[in-house]
């Protein structure tokens, strides 16, 4: 019955989805309103856009394999299996696509997916799309590959960390992180993400603290917390007042053995059959509800890392607890005088002793294997001045090292009678909770009593015969007095959270003072590098201003939103040739191809482009319509060891195009044919491809595919098809390998002097009729878009240019041919939208005016961008406002207000 009503349901949607695509090709849905047959479909059925686009798109998928779509309806397949092939139709290498669109193909697939649940015909469809193409599996890799990256952002609210993984190594992490990630405990209120951040914070602490992990330095890499002596004290005099206010407020600092509610139970004793209890009594947080009050903290420079980034107390707590100490004076200037060194690390057999007993994290249910734990000094060995002796050490895993720092608490052992321990009579196994409490009237632990704003923990038993029983500490004078032995005058102390081997450390190489810049304020913070790129020595016979251009000579290295990501340093001396590199979306990307230690020569014939551009860059004027540019071009492309092309040069005015076609043609047309020429006789087989998604002319879906059909509805887009085509059908004849870019609309300023010079699109015609007084005019109102204007896909050319660079290193890979890509952001914006924003961004007292519709302007265009994503790994970052936005500086900047 089951069986039967899934294959009724499966048929009905399989005919659904016929239906659909009927419907999208009739046409019958415009003229409703609808921006796009998406959204028809989202309104009619109520799925909303998002719902409505997604069955419009397995439609389509599902359309490329007309037999197997006959199989579900026949109730041969699930449609759940009907998809997994429409997948690898969509989205395969062209020999995958063509395979299995192919009559022969689909009846294949149709036969392994007999018998299959969806789970492992996906494997199976995935191993006969590998065999089909065996090194489009390879290809997709090692472009997953090439596109990893791994950034991390600190800002002053924290560290944003993000990515992209090849598939293998993402899996090896995921086994990495769950290695390192312990069964949650009992009290663990986690979530999974937060479990990760842990997981991975533990795994760099093993990095950082193994004597192995030497990448070439002499010392291991060592995190350094710098403080200066009135913050150690200070910090520790703020800790202790703290703790003197909660002695004040009710509850001594050792009541913490003290139960909230419920009964404690000890936890089965595994290993010897004695029994193990411990206890936590967090206190609460003193700042918290009915909790105690103290007076506010007197200030004090935080303690901080190198680059001057503050670290909280409990984090030092952590890193005193389980480091070495290395002094190092500094002098006014920064500059090291002397090093002395203090250590307080377990040695190699003290710490062996301590994970033989504690085995694991010591704390209740937490399970973390000792390879993940720090070595915890019970008494602390900064606050209490606890020895380092293996009867001080507890295995704690480095979320609950962290908790034991941050909550301050004192955890004790101490030995608790077998009948109290869970598995005894009258004994009862622990609450899984954070607020459940020990062992009520002096249990085990003895003495244990309840007090206010205390939350108190079971904790699971260990192998050992003891149990740790963590309170809140008093401050102890043996604190105070151990840090007359830190107390030198100008000194730092540079603390290290790592089990390092006892060595001596070298002393940290002395900056030199011609490659650092003087102390200012932190004597790391003063600490800046300096480099110089030399560029290749330059042919005399280019206009390229002094010979032997350097980069980035303006622009400073990092300047731009997007750093490099190390994964895209190209080798130094590739050199990339960049056709209209002079201009706006040019210059981006002649310097984010330098900011990748490339070389760049730039060939332009300056008719908008601008030498200002491009300080540094070598460059040369070329007219690349006219013949004799090919032999010109060639020349260069062989004198500079040229090793890819990037070609921009065109004309890219819409309406300019539709008044003069046949120059549109001769421009970017016989330029391409001169470029492509010249390429083939220098042996140059790298070409980026500036293409335009003005080729797909009307798309008939908002959210465009590169599979979408080409239909150009102006000489501009008809002149980029034809690129194109010239461009593949290169690829074809002499092994060229190349991609198209189809650029949606392209806004915004990587650099405020990089800005758009041209006035021709919406962006900058805006803000010209801002300048100029006037109110913003929208060509066309009637459009079947939600608010009656264009829609677009608005793209930051810093994205496009990053775009860019992800194609060079695609196309250096020997196994590619041609191959196109969107590039957009996925998200439409109308015109009033970007008025709207622009005159909210701008303080713009904005009435648009609505006009006659502009000639050859397709009412919506936004991009699909998966293909680009998946392939490459590169996703547009900036959304409207901040192109908008940048846009606006970059247009004060060219255009200053004199007063
Ligand atoms: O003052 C203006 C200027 C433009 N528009 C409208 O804004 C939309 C965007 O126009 P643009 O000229 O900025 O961009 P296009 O979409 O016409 O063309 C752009 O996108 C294309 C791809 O779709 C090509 O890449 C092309 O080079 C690029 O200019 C259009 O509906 C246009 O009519 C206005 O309403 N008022």
């Amino acid at each position: 019955m089951l069986t039967e009503l899934n294959l009724t349901i499966d048929t009905l949607r399989a005919i659904r989805s016929s239906v659909l695509i009927a419907e999208r090709d009739a046409d019958t849905w415009r003229g409703n309103g609808d921006p796009s047959f998406e959204a028809w479909v989202g309104r009619k059925t109520r799925l909303g856009k998002r719902g409505g686009a997604a069955q419009v798109r397995q439609a389509a998928e599902l359309d490329t394999v007309p037999d197997v779509l006959g199989a579900v309806t026949d109730g041969r397949i699930p449609l759940e299996h009907a998809t997994i092939i429409a997948k690898v139709a969509a989205s395969g290498t062209p020999a995958q696509r063509e395979a299995a669109t192919s009559a022969d193909g689909q009846e294949t697939l149709l036969g392994l997916a007999a018998g299959q649940d969806a789970a492992t015909f996906a494997l199976t469809a995935d191993r006969w799309a590998a065999n089909v193409d065996p090194e489009g599996l390879e290809r997709d890799h090692q472009a997953q590959y090439r596109a990893r990256y791994v950034h991390l952002s600190h800002t002053p609210t924290g560290t944003h960390l993000k990515g992209f993984l090849d598939t293998i190594t993402g899996k090896k992490i995921a086994l990495a992180l769950e290695a390192a990630t312990p069964r949650p405990a009992a009290d663990d209120d986690r979530d999974f993400g937060q479990r990760n951040a842990d997981a991975l914070d533990s795994i760099a602490g093993r990095i950082l603290a193994s004597v192995d992990t030497k990448p070439g330095a002499h010392v291991p890499p060592q995190v350094s917390v710098i403080l200066t002596e009135e913050t150690w004290i200070a910090a520790q005099a703020d800790r202790d007042r703290r703790r003197a206010a909660m002695a004040t407020f009710g509850f001594a600092p050792d009541d913490t053995e003290t139960d909230a509610e419920g009964e404690g139970e000890g936890d089965q004793v595994t290993g010897s059959g004695t029994r193990a209890a411990t206890e936590i009594g967090t206190g609460g947080d003193a700042q918290c509800g009915g909790g105690p009050r103290i007076s506010a903290p007197i200030g004090y420079a935080p303690a901080t890392l190198e680059d001057g980034t503050p670290v909280p107390t409990s984090e030092l707590g952590v890193v005193m607890c389980d480091c070495e100490l290395t002094r190092i004076v500094i002098n006014a200037d920064g500059v090291p005088l002397d090093l002395g060194r203090t250590e307080r690390l377990f040695t190699g057999p003290q710490r062996r002793a301590v994970i033989a007993r504690d085995r694991e994290c010591a704390w209740p249910d937490c399970h973390a294997h000792a390879r993940w734990c720090h070595i915890h000094h019970l008494r602390w060995w900064e606050r209490d001045g606890g020895v380092t002796a293996v009867e001080n050490g507890a295995l704690l895993c480095n979320f609950h090292h962290h908790e034991v720092h941050r909550l301050d608490l004192t955890i004790t052992r101490h030995t608790i009678p077998p009948a109290a321990c869970p598995g005894s009579p009258g004994s009862r196994r622990s609450r899984a909770s954070g607020t459940s409490s020990p062992t009520p009237g002096g249990g085990p632990s003895g003495g244990l009593r309840p007090g206010p704003a205390r939350r108190s923990v079971r904790l699971n038993p260990r192998t050992s015969s003891t149990s740790l029983r963590p309170t809140r500490a008093a401050a102890t004078p043996a604190a105070v007095s151990r840090r007359a032995t830190l107390a030198l005058p100008d000194a730092r102390l540079a603390v290290t959270p790592s089990p390092v081997t006892r060595r001596p450390s070298p002393a940290p190489p002395v900056p030199s003072t011609e490659h650092r810049a003087p102390s200012t304020e932190h004597p790391a913070q003063g600490v800046r590098h300096c480099s110089v790129v030399r560029g290749p020595e330059q042919p005399h016979d280019l206009e390229s201003g002094p010979v032997g251009g350097v980069a980035n000579a303006v622009h400073p290295p990092g300047s731009f939103r997007h750093p490099m990501k190390p994964s895209e340093l190209g080798p130094p001396h590739m050199t990339v040739l960049i056709t209209g590199g002079a201009g706006y979306i040019g210059a981006h990307v002649v310097k984010l191809v330098q900011d990748t230690g490339r070389a760049v020569v730039v060939v332009d014939d300056f008719s908008t482009g601008s030498q200002d551009r491009i300080p540094g860059t070598p460059w040369r004027r070329l007219d690349l319509t006219e013949p004799s540019s090919v032999e010109e071009l060639a020349d260069t492309l062989r004198s500079f060891e040229v090793t890819s092309v990037v070609h921009f040069a065109a004309k890219k005015r819409v309406d300019e195009s539709m008044v003069r076609p046949a120059w549109y043609f001769q421009q970017n047309v016989t330029g391409l044919a001169n470029v492509l020429a010249a390429m083939e006789l220098a042996g140059v087989r790298e070409l980026v491809f500036s293409s335009s998604a003005a080729v797909y002319g009307t798309p008939t879906t908002t959210d465009v595919t590169e599979i979408a059909p080409t239909s150009p509805v102006n000489p501009y887009g008809e002149t980029k098809l034809v690129g194109e085509w010239m461009v593949r059908d290169a690829a074809r004849a002499w092994g060229l390998r190349a991609v198209s870019l189809r650029y949606f609309n392209v806004a915004g300023a990587g650099l405020p002097e990089l800005g758009d010079p041209l006035v021709m699109n919406l962006v900058t015609m805006l803000l010209q009729q801002k300048s100029l007084g006037q109110q913003p005019k929208v060509f066309g109102g009637d459009y079947p878009t939600p608010d009656g204007t264009c829609v677009r896909d608005f793209v930051h050319v810093l994205d496009l240019a990053q775009a860019h660079v992800a194609s060079l290193d695609y196309v250096a890979r020997p196994e590619r041919a041609f191959d196109t890509f969107n590039v957009g952001t996925g998200i439409g914006s109308s015109v009033l939208e970007v008025v709207t924003e622009l005159a909210n961004l701008t303080g713009w007292d904005a009435r648009p005016e609505i006009l006659a519709p502009r000639a050859g302007d397709p009412a919506s265009v936004v991009a699909s961008v998966d293909r680009i994503t998946g392939v490459m790994g590169w996703r547009a970052e900036a959304a409207l406002p901040e192109i908008l936005a940048s846009a606006w500086k970059a247009w004060q900047f060219d255009h200053p207000v004199v007063s």
